[in-house]
Order: structure tokens, then sequence, then C-alpha cells
């Protein structure tokens, strides 16, 4: 049996401005970095053995903050950020191979970045209601399969992100290991959804609060046991 939480990260300075954010890299204001802060407290009890997070500085900001402000939740081991480059000439600047015991990994991967927004990225919300109907922009923030002009559906999401948490994450739950995921809204949704197996029609409905830990139990077979929201 493992544990895995899923943290959104928190409230970043254009989620207070109420704007589509998307591939955007905006940072975490002072309220979002309170929020990482209590979820740390929030986390107090768990340990986490490996952890994995998108390539938004926002979610980055949120993992390192969950991790560093306790000293028990990585269990006296150091988060070591792993860059993950798509560049086979890449060879890691850090040179440094590692040690299992010493460290805790953060995986940082682009597959758990926030769905792409596309022409919607840096429009106010409650603006583009106004201007589309408050129906449309309910279809392109929570629907399945409808993308947002330009920009990606949850569906599209799911097709990048599921694989990556099948091929990359389920193996350490599976070994035991459990796992801290900080990424996004929609990438989280599309977790969700498959953790969950959720319809098309019951993840309209599924929404996350920033910084809010979400914490399953699952067994060797990668099956869900139990579900704990840390409100
Ligand atoms: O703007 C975004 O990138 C996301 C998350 O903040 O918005 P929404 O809640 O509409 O999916």
């Amino acid at each position: 049996m493992a544990k895995l939480i899923l943290v959104r990260h928190g409230q970043s300075l254009w989620n207070a401005e109420n704007k589509f954010t998307g591939w955007v890299d905006v940072p975490l204001g002072a309220q979002g970095r309170a929020e990482a802060t209590i979820a740390a407290d929030k986390l107090e009890t768990y340990r986490v053995r490996v952890c994995f997070t998108s390539l938004l500085f926002r979610a980055i900001e949120t993992a390192i903050i969950i991790l560093t402000e306790g000293d028990d939740l990585c269990d006296g081991r150091i988060p070591i950020i792993k860059h993950d480059v798509d560049d086979e000439d890449w060879h890691g600047w850090d040179k440094y191979k590692g040690d299992p015991e010493q460290e805790l990994p953060v995986y940082l991967s682009s597959r758990l970045d926030e769905r792409y927004y596309g022409e919607l990225q840096g429009l106010n919300k409650a603006e583009t209601a106004v201007e589309f109907g408050t129906e449309q922009v309910q279809l392109w923030r929570r629907s399945y399969a409808v993308a947002p002009p330009g920009g990606e559906s949850l569906e599209a999401t799911v097709k990048r992100t599921v694989p990556f948490f099948r091929d990359r994450i389920l193996k350490h739950l599976m070994d035991g290991d459990n796992v801290l995921i900080a990424a996004h809204g929609n990438s989280l949704r599309a977790i969700i959804m498959h953790l969950e197996k959720l319809t098309e029609a019951a993840i309209v409905n599924v929404e996350i609060g920033t910084g809010i830990p979400i914490i399953y139990d699952l067994n060797a077979n990668g099956q869900v046991t139990d579900k704990v929201i840390l409100h």
C-alpha cells in the first residue's frame, strides 16, 4: 500500500487576477506561498520518497516549499531536482549520479504542465464569459472534449499526462513508495479522472483548490482503495 499525494500549486499572481494562465509561467504570490506552507503543515505526519512536478515555476515552487518547510515529509532526505531534458547531448550539468539513500528525487516533466489554454491565455475569465457566454467558457474550462480556441482539451491533456503517470509514477507506488505530485488544476484533473475511473460527464464537476492536498491510498495493483482531502 502506498500513498499518492496530489497538490495543485498555490495561488499564482494570475490566479489572483482571474486570468487564464495555461503554459504562461507565472509565479506564486505571497498568498500562494502561504498556501504551500499550510499544505506542508497539513502533511506533517506524512512521508514521501519521490516527487514529480511540471516544468512551470508555480508548481516547482509549491513542491519545494512543501518538501522543505518541515523536516519530516522527506524523512531526512534532501530533495534534489532532476531536470528531465529530452536532449541526448545533455549529460547532466550537476555531474551527480545520485545517492538513493540520501536524496529525494524531484522529477520535472512538461507532461504534468497545465493544459495549454491557447488564445485564452492572459485573458480575464469573467470578461471572457461576458464576451463568449458563460456556457461556452464553462465548456472550454471543464468539458472533456471541447478545446479552448487554439489550446488543449482535457482529452488532449489526458493523452500526455496519463501515460506519464502510468510509465513513470505508478511503478514507485507499486513498489510501495509514497509519491508527491505538485501540478496544475487540469493536469491533476486528468490524473484524477484516470485514478477514479470518472466518466466524461463526471469530470466536468471536478474542481481542485490551490494548495489543498488530496491523498490516495493505492494497493499493489495500483488501484485506489481510499481518498482523503486535507481541506
Ligand atoms: O488558467 C488556468 O491555467 C487554469 C487554472 O488556473 O484555469 P481553469 O481553472 O479555468 O482551468
